[in-house]
């Protein structure tokens, strides 16, 4: 909610701050050109403005501005405010209107912080959270609400940012993913299964700063249309996260060989579909530049997502899996799938639940496993990845840059 007369949106990133100089200004540039693009893909007009540790969205739709820059990795918090002069009566007048805007009952708190040289106002910032505190209690009982205060855990916050030549006043300091700018790390490839926790594992590498390249292997018969169809949903969520990126989902077609391992396989055969899964990805890789695999595996979710099973799956490639859910219970991972918009509830089942044997293997041996798979599956894998059908129009402007391109703390 912004108060009235808000022709401001105040960004305000965390980490970057932690970096060397030439670092921060690096990512800080990064973090602009994304915002930028978040803006333009939403057809939102905004100026954007460097400020000291913070960037300004000048802007007739402080609404749009919020919620783009709120969806922006790298950014932590923003807040539409509106501008006044740095003068106790401004400023209890601006809090006045903003109370009549955003304050209808509950206990308020007026939080006010000064920035700058402390000889420039003759007031203090208590000063301003009294005076302020006073006009917002006046405001609410003339529009007939019945005041209460608590500074503690208020249920209305006004917020006043008091600097040398203006000062700022907001109603809410709405929450941003945080994490760093996308594209100021090496890009990885995604293995998107179109089910609940893989599209929420590629977004917490996007949210440090990794693009992804989006995979879904096609498990041919054992696969189906609706699961296709929704890793191509989920990977157009994703891409609006990342305006300046090619995040076209990639298909590679698997079918033959799944069959394959299906028949010659009994005993740990979800350990080498996952396996050869990995070999794909890390052919589409190296193909891409790509530097690792995210997979959206979570200890014990699965009989293949057992700690020992994981280890067997992480050996069949070089390149690093990350699986950034590894700890994550299944209720938080479908909170979040949901907070970023990729949860789609579905009774389809799994290509890999019909795959699955009776007796699934939840304790492989590498070496057992190893034994077991059909020879000539890393060709295999290859050869599937040379033939991946990207699936265009997932965006309009699909993004230009280099997936190569990182600039790494
Ligand atoms: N058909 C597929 N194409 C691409 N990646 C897949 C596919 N199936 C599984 N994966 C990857 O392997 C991980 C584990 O898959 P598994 O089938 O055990 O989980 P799931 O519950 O079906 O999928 P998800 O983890 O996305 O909810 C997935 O998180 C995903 O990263």
């Amino acid at each position: 909610m912004h108060p009235p007369g808000a022709d401001v949106v105040v960004v305000r990133h965390g980490e970057i701050g932690t970096k060397s100089e030439h670092v921060g200004t690096k990512m800080e540039r990064r973090l602009r050109e994304n915002l930028d693009a978040v803006l333009a893909d939403r057809g939102v007009d905004a100026e954007i403005e460097q400020r000291r540790f913070r960037l300004w969205l000048h802007t007739d739709d402080p609404e749009g501005a919020t919620a783009a820059a709120a969806d922006t990795f790298g950014v932590v918090s923003a807040s539409p405010a509106v501008r006044v002069d740095p003068t106790i009566e401004s400023i209890r007048e601006a809090l006045a209107e903003a109370a009549r805007q955003g304050y209808d009952g509950g206990a308020f708190a007026v939080s006010a912080r000064r920035a700058g040289v402390e000889s420039a106002h003759p007031f203090s910032s208590t000063d301003i959270e009294r005076e302020g505190g006073s006009a917002v209690w006046n405001a609410a009982e003339a529009a007939g609400v019945d005041p209460e205060v608590d500074l503690d855990d208020p249920d209305t916050e006004l917020f006043v940012d008091c600097r040398e030549d203006d000062a700022l006043v907001f109603l809410e300091k709405r929450a941003g993913p945080g994490g760093l700018p996308l594209g100021t790390q090496d890009p990885v490839v995604a293995l998107l299964s179109g089910g609940i926790d893989s599209p929420v594992a590629a977004w917490e590498l996007m949210k440090r700063g990794a693009p992804v390249i989006p995979l879904y292997v096609d498990l041919g018969d054992y696969g189906g249309v609706d699961h296709r169809a929704r890793a191509v949903s989920t990977t157009e969520t994703l891409a609006r996260y990342a305006p300046t990126r090619d995040v076209r989902l990639r298909i590679a077609p698997a079918g033959d060989a799944v069959a394959d391992i299906a028949e010659a396989v009994d005993v740990g055969r979800m350990l080498v579909l996952r396996r050869f899964m990995f070999r794909v990805a890390a052919a589409v890789a190296e193909e891409r530049g790509a530097v690792g695999i995210v997979a959206g595996e979570s200890v014990g979710q699965k009989s293949s997502q057992t700690t020992a099973n994981l280890a067997v799956t992480s050996a069949a490639v070089d390149l690093p899996v990350h699986r950034p859910l590894l700890t994550v219970d299944k209720t938080e991972i479908t909170a979040r799938a949901d907070e970023i918009g990729t949860f789609h509830e579905s009774t389809i089942p799994a290509g890999c639940d019909r795959l699955a044997p009776d007796y699934p293997e939840t304790r492989g041996r590498l070496g057992a496993i190893r034994e077991r798979e059909p020879a000539g599956l890393s060709e295999r894998a290859r050869a599937v990845a040379d033939r991946l059908e990207v699936v265009e129009g997932a965006r309009d402007g699909v993004g230009d840059r280099d997936p190569a391109e990182g600039e790494t703390a």
